[in-house]
């Protein structure tokens, strides 16, 4: 192997979202700066649930929390149960910071990370009860579906983190997208779908509708619920 190989760097990650300087309220700073040390977590240091949260309950992770609406009012409905969030843009993680302090919320922690990083080196195999992706950025030019999280490497990535008996959910307003989520989630060895046809589900009550899905809904487009079970 020459020299220049061997010392190359390891191809960059496509990732699934572009960081940009979205307006941040002057509440969502302050969120950020001092409710962090309360509700916060570091990707790199090694994350135990059970120390985290004082107690061993059924862990769910939600991916792109967005705003935070959703996690915060899933918590809350469900308090013996805990939550992590993995978002990475700023206003929104300040927004849910806002929320678990208003509503006096215990169970829910966030990583300020990209989720396929947090799945790849924090969270341990089988050590989770959900993982929900809802409404992933679509990316819907054709030149940008590359980015799409829902690939077949994060399928087997999420699937190997979910205890046996796990749930996978995801939902998206994007039709196309939704048939390219059911196309790999079927295809992914140890996922189950949940659909007694084998492809998409009624929304499971516990997802409340979310900020992208009402925008969505506003345009006038559908939703598509994806539910799985880790074999
Ligand atoms: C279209 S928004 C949907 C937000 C929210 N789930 C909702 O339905 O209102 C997608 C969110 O996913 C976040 N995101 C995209 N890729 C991510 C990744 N790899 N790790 C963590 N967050 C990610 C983005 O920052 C964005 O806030």
């Amino acid at each position: 192997m020459t020299d220049t190989l061997m010392n190359a760097d390891p191809p960059r990650r496509i990732r699934s979202f572009v960081l940009r300087q979205g307006r941040i309220t002057a509440s969502q700073k302050n969120a950020l700066e001092n409710l962090w040390p309360r509700y916060g977590l570091d990707p790199a240091a090694a994350f135990d649930p059970a120390a985290v949260f004082g107690r061993r309950a059924p862990l769910t992770l939600e991916i792109g929390f967005g705003n935070g609406e959703s996690l915060a009012a899933m918590a809350q409905s469900l308090p013996a149960e805990d939550f992590i969030g993995a978002e990475v843009h700023p206003p929104g993680i300040g927004h849910l910071l806002i929320e678990l302090e208003r509503r006096g919320l215990d169970n829910v922690r966030v990583f300020r990370v990209d989720a396929v990083e947090l799945l790849e080196n924090c969270i341990p195999e089988g050590a989770l009860a959900r993982i929900l992706v809802f409404f992933p950025d679509p990316w819907h030019k054709q030149r940008h579906k590359k980015r799409r999280l829902v690939s077949p490497a994060f399928a087997r990535l999420a699937a190997s983190r979910l205890a046996p008996g796990g749930v996978f959910h995801a939902a998206t307003d994007w039709e196309d997208y939704a048939m390219q989520m059911l196309e790999v989630l079927n295809g992914c060895e140890t996922l189950v779908n949940q659909a007694p046809d084998g492809r998409f589900s009624e929304r499971p009550a516990y997802r409340t509708p979310t900020k992208f899905e009402q925008r969505g809904q506003r345009l006038g487009h559908g939703v598509w619920d994806l539910v799985y079970r880790r074999s």
